[in-house]
């Protein structure tokens, strides 16, 4: 089977759960609707009562024929099965409208707790899990929950409806009675022996559709970069194989569950077959009226129902059974990032120090080891390096997104640990190299960071932003629609926005990944102006792309491998012809005005 369960693993955070632990997780969502629930419940019993009525009236029906007094039973016959058969409905109507809202309640609450769930998890969790896979989780897993409930409340009534005949059964019959009940225990048998293979071929199966889910959502995310390359041939070459697999395992789930009705056809089949024998042998006897033998057969119909449900259903219980493990895995991943002492953060001067730090995004592989690093209060910092050398990782670590696994890393000497995340998190202004902005207008993307923000809060913040000459250039100033992840806007204009953005945040700290997308140059030189705002006065952690950061900045930190191999001003170490200036011959160096293709090489100290 190999290939087929090929990348069906389970999430890190994935986990089994007793199915002693599912049940109390479960029903823990329910009892806020206890109440509702009760009255379920009565709606269940009463209308179980008035279908188990039916055949014990036609059974008297048919006695009332035999006995050849029909013209006195017919007309109560008929009242009571119309009488039966009207509060029937009424009662199984109540009960679906409170089981309806019971299920909708208890999902909304399931949701809205995976929301939540995923809203705290740790960056270092997106990086892992692809959007779709928890999409789907949050979704579809929580509706497949939704069934479990809405199938459980079908079979009890079924179940308690199946105890009524029994009782009516025995005051007819013991012998008959124990015939018919015979086919309970051996059906219940099966279908426990089938519980295990069908939670697991349908745990397989929900991977699966969460695969095509995770594919699907990646391919909309880079659409315009597949397009771009004319690679949708290749998309759908990679689609094809995951869509495939899910189709298989589907299958194969489908399989496991059709193979159970044969098993069960056999035993209702001989439980029949001895009903016919046996009753109509003693019906013929005299042993048994005609009635009571047409209420055996009968019942056997009626235990079959819930007993074919469990059966039928089985695929979607377990579905369903199998999803609530996986909202509720979501629910319990922990978090990697652990506050240890969670004190209140006050004002930051924003002095931050690594101390013997070593990190590793996963077991086994180390990409900062014994780190030391201390930046002042107010200083800037820029951080260059070649592709991979840890820039990025040192940002994460400081907007604590990660946690390192050794040393201390302090702000303002405080273990960073020791800090209220969400404190501390409030004064870090961490902008990415393509500043995300959310649909709304330009005004509610600066806002974002503090809604109660005035409207002369958010012009002034804009306006100190390169002049705010950029603002008239927008179609509607600052009420402007930024589109969806702000594509109505330039890739310089979210720039300014997010400059912005970090001024009405006024954070002590910023972590800047520099854009690498080349701007006009009147953006470039508001760009700038508006960098020189934003960063005065604070501690600033820059991951260098543009030249005149790297002259400005107090301090130049190059990273090679983890290490900091040199540091200091752009002048001292270009001077030094060290590692800084391969760093700049291959990064910066065509950025100078002056520049002419070919020229403008530093010489490095020891090359030729
Ligand atoms: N989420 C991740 N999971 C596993 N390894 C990672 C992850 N992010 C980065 N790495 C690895 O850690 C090392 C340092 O990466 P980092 O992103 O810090 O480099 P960088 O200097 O910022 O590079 P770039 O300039 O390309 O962004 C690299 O070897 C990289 O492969």
């Amino acid at each position: 089977m190999g290939f087929i369960m090929d990348g069906l693993d389970a999430e890190d955070y994935d986990r089994t759960y007793s199915d002693r632990d599912l049940l109390r997780r479960i029903l823990s969502y329910f009892r806020p609707k206890l109440g509702s629930m009760v009255l379920v419940a009565i709606m269940i019993v009463l209308f179980s009562l008035t279908q188990a009525a039916m055949p014990l009236l036609i059974s008297e029906g048919v006695d009332g024929i035999e006995n050849g007094t029909i013209a006195d039973v017919g007309l109560r016959l008929s009242a009571g099965l119309l009488l039966a058969g009207v509060l029937g409905w009424l009662f199984n109507f109540v009960r679906q409208w409170y089981s309806a809202k019971v299920t909708g309640d208890v999902v909304l609450r399931l949701r809205e707790d995976a929301f939540d769930a995923v809203l705290e998890r740790d960056l270092s969790f997106y990086d892992e899990t692809p959007s779709g896979r928890i999409v789907s989780r949050v979704t579809s897993d929580t509706d497949d929950f939704a069934t479990v409930s809405t199938l459980t409340m079908d079979l009890i009534s079924q179940v308690l409806m199946v105890g009524f005949v029994a009782v009516l059964l025995f005051q007819r019959s013991v012998g008959l009675a124990l015939l018919t009940l015979v086919v309970a225990p051996v059906v219940m048998a099966v279908a426990l022996l089938f519980r295990k293979v069908a939670r697991t071929s349908t745990r397989s199966a929900q991977r699966s559709l969460s695969r095509v889910n995770a594919t699907l959502q990646e391919t909309m995310g880079g659409i315009t970069v597949a397009k771009n390359f004319r690679q949708e041939q290749r998309i759908y070459d990679e689609f094809r194989p995951i869509n495939q697999q899910s189709y298989r395992v589907t299958l194969r789930q489908g399989f496991v569950f059709s193979s159970i009705f044969p098993v069960l056809f056999l035993v209702a089949g001989l439980a029949t077959v001895g009903l016919v024998q046996v009753g109509g042998t003693r019906a013929l006897g005299g042993e048994l009226s005609a009635g009571d033998w047409y209420l055996f057969l009968q019942s056997v119909a009626l235990f079959w129902i819930p007993l074919t449900s469990i059966a039928a259903f089985w695929s979607q219980f377990q579905q369903g059974l199998s999803a609530s493990e996986r909202v509720f895995a979501l629910i319990d991943a922990p978090p990697r990032v652990v506050q240890t002492d969670p004190r209140p953060v006050g004002r930051l001067a924003g002095r931050i120090e690594f101390q013997g730090v070593t990190f590793g995004y996963e077991a086994g592989s180390t990409v900062l080891r014994d780190f030391d690093l201390v930046i002042e209060a107010g200083e800037s910092v820029a951080l260059v390096g070649h592709t991979g050398a840890g820039k990025s990782t040192l940002s994460k670590l400081i907007t604590r997104f990660y946690e390192f696994q050794d040393g201390l890393l302090t702000i303002d000497g405080r273990d960073i640990r020791t800090l209220d995340l969400a404190g501390y998190r409030r004064q870090i202004g961490a902008v990415p190299q393509a500043p995300f902005l959310f649909s709304g207008t330009v005004a509610d993307n600066i806002r974002y960071p503090r809604p109660e923000a005035t409207d002369e809060e958010v012009l002034a913040a804009a306006t100190a932003v390169g002049g705010g000459d950029w603002i008239d250039a927008l179609p509607d100033g600052l009420r402007t629609d930024v589109g969806e992840y702000g594509r109505a806007l330039s890739m310089g204009q979210r720039q300014l926005v997010a400059l912005a953005r970090l001024l009405v945040q006024d954070p002590a700290i910023v972590v800047l990944d520099e854009a690498t997308a080349s701007v006009d140059p009147l953006t470039e030189a508001q760009i700038q102006e508006g960098l020189d705002r934003v960063l005065a006065d604070r501690t600033s952690i820059v991951i260098a792309h543009r030249l005149s950061t790297i002259e400005h900045v107090d301090r130049i930190i190059v990273l090679d491998h983890g290490r900091i191999v040199e540091e200091g001003d752009h002048a001292t170490l270009l001077a030094r012809g060290g590692h800084y200036c391969k760093v700049y011959n291959t990064y910066f160096r065509h950025q100078s005005p002056d520049y002419r293709p070919g020229s403008g090489f530093v010489s490095v100290a020891g090359s030729t």
